[in-house]
């Protein structure tokens, strides 16, 4: 089973064109990130995905079904942008009502809202309105929400967009921890946040898909280190460098930072390579970490 394939996927408001036959096929696994700078038409294809819009142009297939069937109630759920909790209700009432909405009894219901307020670790706030909430923790249950009924399939459209750095990574850990138990696919324009939680990135520019890339296969490799020096030493760095044994390419991708591929049969200690040619030349590092970072391989 395919989790997503999009054939020449188009959409159009008016004249302007937001998905310009966009094709990729994905396969269930680790999160899948999908990155583009705003206007890139992210959320125009997570609406398509969902079956909230309509394609202009050409075919999108969801957990091989068409988006809107009724067959992907309870299979897919998604996390919209601006997604919003009802004031009115605690949040065991909410969630409970969702469930209910996927068929479940009342007694069901309010079960699997404790088990999803578990998942995101907020039990303790079911008897709660929303406004008594951070609004990171809204997020938080505003993505268990999508936990309920464990469909195979969540979106996340800019799950920890202005979240604080401590509801920001627990997100990413409830994220990393239900991995296991389905597939996401997440927008999010964090792309070290993105790096760390997916395997495969898919990157929108103007409507049109630029590029798709395995990050698994680049740190499987681990044919690329990216090294960032003091920036008064890197004169001359890339020469040095390009001598050193197994060494395929460097780039100086900015003015401190070095993408350097390598092959690691021929040289599999590089960076203690790396260490005593720094300290030979009396250079200074800030950092070398293993394979190449996604800000890199994107705009690279
Ligand atoms: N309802 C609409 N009517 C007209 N144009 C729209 C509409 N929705 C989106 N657009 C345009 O389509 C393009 C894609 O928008 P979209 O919201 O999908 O981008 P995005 O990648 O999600 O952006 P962001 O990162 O800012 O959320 C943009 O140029 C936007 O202005």
């Amino acid at each position: 089973m395919s989790l997503i394939t999009c054939n020449d996927l188009t959409k159009l408001y008016g004249s302007k064109t937001a998905l310009n036959k966009v094709s990729f096929e994905i396969q269930p696994g680790a999160p899948i990130a999908l990155v583009g700078p705003n206007g890139a038409g992210k959320t125009t294809l997570f609406n398509l995905l969902c079956g909230f819009l309509k394609p202009s142009n050409g075919s999108v297939r969801i957990l091989d079904q068409r988006p809107g069937e009724r067959s992907l109630i309870g299979n897919l759920a998604a996390l919209p942008q601006d997604s919003l909790l009802d004031p009115s209700l605690s949040i065991s009432a909410q969630l409970s009502f969702f469930a209910q909405l996927q068929g479940l009894s009342k007694a069901e219901s309010l079960k699997e809202a404790d088990r999803v307020l578990d998942l995101v670790d907020l039990r303790d706030t079911a008897k709660e309105k929303p406004t008594a909430l951070s609004h990171g923790m809204g997020k938080r249950v505003a993505i268990a929400q999508t936990f309920i009924g464990s469909p195979k399939l969540i979106l996340l459209d800019e799950p920890t967009a202005g979240i604080d750095p401590a509801n920001a990574k627990k997100i990413r850990s409830i994220v990393s921890e239900q991995q296991e138990n389905t597939n996401f696919l997440i927008s999010s324009h964090n792309l070290d946040e993105l790096e760390k939680l997916c395997d495969q990135v898919l990157y929108l520019e103007n409507g049109s898909l630029q590029q798709s890339i395995s990050l698994k296969n680049q740190t499987e490799k681990n044919d690329f280190i990216t090294l960032t020096m003091e920036q008064t030493q890197t004169a001359n760095l890339v020469n040095v460098i390009k001598l050193m044994n197994g060494i395929k390419h460097v780039e100086h991708s900015q003015q401190d930072t070095f993408i350097i591929e390598y092959c690691v049969n021929e040289e599999p200690n590089l960076e203690i390579r790396l260490f005593e040619m720094f300290s030979q030349n009396k250079l200074q590092y800030k950092s070398i970490l293993r394979g190449k970072r996604l800000e890199d391989t994107l705009f690279s």
